[in-house]
């Protein structure tokens, strides 16, 4: 199996001719029913933008006190301004080891306190930059998400309304990971994450260049494949609710990380997930598969009201 490259220029330039968008769609859809993953050329956003994420996540996490690092650590929900959902983590599993920062689109709501999901971002005082490029970022990939659901659509063949009211006010998330540098010896620790498929619609996965830490399970579910960074792309891989939309003809693929080089990797994935209150059911018109999901909305199984997966 291969995760191909795919130029998404054509699609995003208002001058091209529908044939032209829908041969750029059809290669999207083929890597999401085929493979779930594929890297993302010709996506507009400036390769300086990208740098500029990696280098000031990799400040933070190299540079940042114990004190500043617990200063937005992910608080419980209710507790003073917690929602269980943003700021600063350190896991140390036997199955997963790395520190990430987490930001979501922050919604209207009351509070604090706060209930899941419902809180406000807790940005490093350090690097100072490090919010304003990550707003700017996340504009970018935003809109490119919206894009790459009409794209989907077109491809489907279905209305391009019923994706894009579903993921126009994406409940979005920006997260920055750091694997720790592997040391031998009787102090080693675990860099990574255990396998699994993520979540939401469309995760955008940019990482620094390391090779050989994220592998992506093949079709025959016993090779595992490296996806390495592709300067200038991104890794672009389908979530579980895009599975569910599309009757699980788009594939969210499982995959995992194994960090051993000695140097510390930094991954920036963002989530591209539905909006708070979208519905989560198959919505290409089979009408048996449809009641799967019935009455179930998105910040159900966000907040783990709803049992995932139902
Ligand atoms: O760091 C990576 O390469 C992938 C991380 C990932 O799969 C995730 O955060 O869901
Ligand atoms: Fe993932």
């Amino acid at each position: 199996m291969q995760i191909p490259v795919i130029d998404f220029s054509a699609f995003l330039d208002i001058s091209s001719s529908i044939d032209t968008k829908l041969e750029t769609a059809k290669k999207l859809d083929k890597a999401c029913r085929e493979v779930g993953f594929f890297y993302l050329s010709g996506h507009g956003i400036d390769p300086t933008l990208f740098s500029e994420m990696l280098s000031n996540a990799k400040q933070f996490f190299a540079t940042a006190s114990r004190e500043e690092k617990d200063e937005i650590k992910v608080k419980p929900s209710g507790e003073k301004s917690g929602d269980d959902s943003r700021g600063y983590r350190l896991v140390t599993r036997a199955d997963a080891g790395y520190e990430a920062v987490d930001f979501l689109r922050e919604l209207e709501s009351e509070g604090p306190p706060y209930t899941k999901g419902l809180g406000r971002n807790q940005w490093p005082r350090t690097p100072a930059s490090l919010r304003s490029i990550a707003e700017e970022y996340t504009t970018h990939l935003v809109a490119l998400g919206v894009a790459i659901m009409k794209a989907f659509a077109l491809a489907l063949d279905v209305p391009e309304e019923i994706f894009s009211s579903r993921v126009d006010e994406s409940f979005w998330q920006l997260r920055l990971a750091a694997y720790p540098g592997c040391k031998k010896g009787p102090d080693q620790v675990k860099s990574g994450l255990y396998q699994h498929s993520d979540f939401g619609i469309l995760t955008f996965l940019l990482t620094d260049e390391h090779k050989g830490s994220l592998k992506v399970l093949a079709p025959n579910g016993e090779d595992w494949i490296s996806a390495d960074p592709i300067p200038g792309t991104l890794i672009c891989n389908i979530g579980d609710m895009l599975s569910i939309w599309t009757d699980g003809i788009y594939k969210s693929t499982q995959h995992k990380v194994l960090h051993v080089s000695q140097d510390m990797r930094i991954s920036i994935p963002f989530f591209f997930d539905p909006n708070w209150n979208a519905r989560i059911e198959p919505v290409l018109g089979n009408v048996e598969k449809k009641s799967k999901g019935k009455g179930v909305n998105y910040k159900d199984i966000f907040t783990g009201a709803i049992k995932y997966p139902y």
